[in-house]
């Protein structure tokens, strides 16, 4: 049984019979760019084979971790954006109970995980130091680079907090750096104040990062199970090697959103049907926008919740402006279902559905949106996952993975580097006076003082 299937069949009336296998020829392309190293970017491409060829010997140094820090904290604070915060917080969102952040520590049996460094909010930071309150807690802080702003702003923050609570000595037991091997200021620091290490290989972007150090010991002091994760990653590498499009689920998924979007449908949004796969959707945007977004060209990755937002964005989706693509990732069996109870009156009009599954509704409503948003205008695909468990989600991770990948070399970029994020970082350090930017620190207040 597939543990992610890739469903097109929805896409009739928008795709002719022909164009998947016209694509071929630059699928195998795309194929070769990315196996054989060809293509741009080539020096990004080992989460390729990172199920296969993870170093053992930190899986094993993450795991001991995990369980310490399970045995001497109540919280423990992730501190990275971007890559190295959203896969670490999907996946303990896919994986755990949606009100997991709630549940008693004894129900939890592990750290409540928490996430700061991925935004700049002030209150944010306060409200988390207010949750810690006098817990016990560690710090996993996550950064490829080592300098990004504000996962080091964070990181003084809760690092003065530790220290101010433990002493140094004991805050240093309480602190796993997750770096690159040998750059970047937090290696320094780490080296220097001797905090357990992990790695971001250098040849994975952070967006590509999850299974990694970057998303492992977060989700494994969650408590969930990252051999499993690893092992469904492990079969999707094995899945999807063969470039031929009727074969190869992951590489058709890539190829119809290349069709459509080159036939005017510029914005996919990437849909569930579960509340806790809201977070799921953040990461793929990451995924696909900094991979896709760049040369003044890509889809532009967006998301909705169902049946959510088909009460607030569905009225669009069903008639505004044609432009969208849908991709849902369907869960077809959910870990618990819900019978709707029988009723001694019927004046709420539910004594159709009594004895029926919640999800078989939810089911109902997913094969009634596809139909209605088509019916509109709405090129609709569907990737499958048969359960919410780790295995699935590392597969389900590397079908996203590779397709984007393969996605970007048929829109004719280079998918793993992403220039375009440094424009407003350059803006900032100059507005913050930062050293070594002060002319374009100068050079905005005076352009913001003549707009004036
Ligand atoms: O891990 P870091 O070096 O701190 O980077 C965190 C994130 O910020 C950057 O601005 C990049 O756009 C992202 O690709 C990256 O994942």
């Amino acid at each position: 049984m597939a543990h992610v299937s890739f469903d097109s069949s929805a896409l009739k009336q928008f795709v002719h019979d022909n164009e998947l296998g016209e694509m071929q020829a630059m699928v195998n392309a795309a194929d070769q760019q990315l196996r054989q190293g060809t293509g741009a970017g080539a020096d990004f491409r080992d989460w390729l084979h990172l199920p296969t060829d993870y170093d053992k010997e930190e899986f094993a140094r993450i795991k001991a971790a995990a369980k310490k820090i399970q045995s001497d904290s109540e919280v423990l604070v992730v501190i990275g954006i971007g890559g190295s915060y959203l896969g670490a917080r999907m996946a303990i969102d896919f994986l755990h109970n949606s009100f997991y952040q709630a549940q008693a520590p004894a129900a939890r049996k592990a750290p409540l995980v928490v996430f700061a460094g991925n935004s700049l909010s002030s209150s944010y930071v306060h409200d988390l130091i207010e949750l810690i309150g006098d817990k016990d807690f560690s710090i996993n802080v996550i950064s490829k680079s080592g300098t990004t702003t504000e996962p080091s702003i964070a990181f003084r923050i809760f690092k003065e907090l530790l220290v101010n609570k433990y002493g140094e000595e004991e805050a240093n037991h309480r602190i796993y750096a997750t770096t690159d091997r040998q750059r970047g200021a937090l290696k320094t620091e780490a080296d220097a104040a001797g905090w357990e290490t992990f790695v971001i290989p250098d040849g994975v972007g952070g967006r590509y990062s999850v299974l990694t150090a970057v998303g492992l010991l977060p989700i494994a002091a969650s408590g969930a199970d990252i051999d499993q994760l690893m092992a469904g990653a492990k079969a999707a590498e094995d899945t999807y090697v063969d470039p031929d499009l009727t074969k190869n689920e992951a590489y058709q998924y890539a190829a119809y959103r290349n069709i459509l979007y080159r036939k005017g449908f510029t914005t996919e949004l990437l849909e569930n049907y579960e509340p806790n796969m809201t977070m799921f959707a953040e990461w793929w945007k990451q995924l696909a926008g900094e991979s896709e977004g760049k040369d003044q060209k890509g889809i532009y990755p967006s998301s909705a919740n169902f049946t959510t937002d088909l009460h607030s964005l569905g009225q669009y989706i069903q008639e505004g402006l044609r432009n969208l693509m849908e991709t849902v990732v369907k869960l077809d069996t959910p870990n618990h279902d819900q019978v709707i109870p029988a009723a001694e009156s019927n004046l709420d009009g539910l004594a159709y559905l009594e004895g029926k599954n919640m999800d078989w509704v939810n089911t109902k409503a997913y094969e009634a949106v596809v139909a209605a948003h088509v019916a509109g205008g709405v090129p609709v695909m569907t990737v499958h996952i048969d359960k919410e468990d780790a295995f699935t989600l590392g597969y389900l991770i590397y079908f996203f993975e590779v397709a984007i990948a393969i996605s970007g070399y048929l829109n004719g970029i280079n998918p793993f580097n992403q220039p375009g994020v440094e424009a407003y970082k350059t803006n900032m350090f100059g507005l913050l006076g930062k050293p070594g930017y002060e002319e374009v620190g100068a050079k905005l207040r005076q352009e913001m003082a003549d707009n004036q």
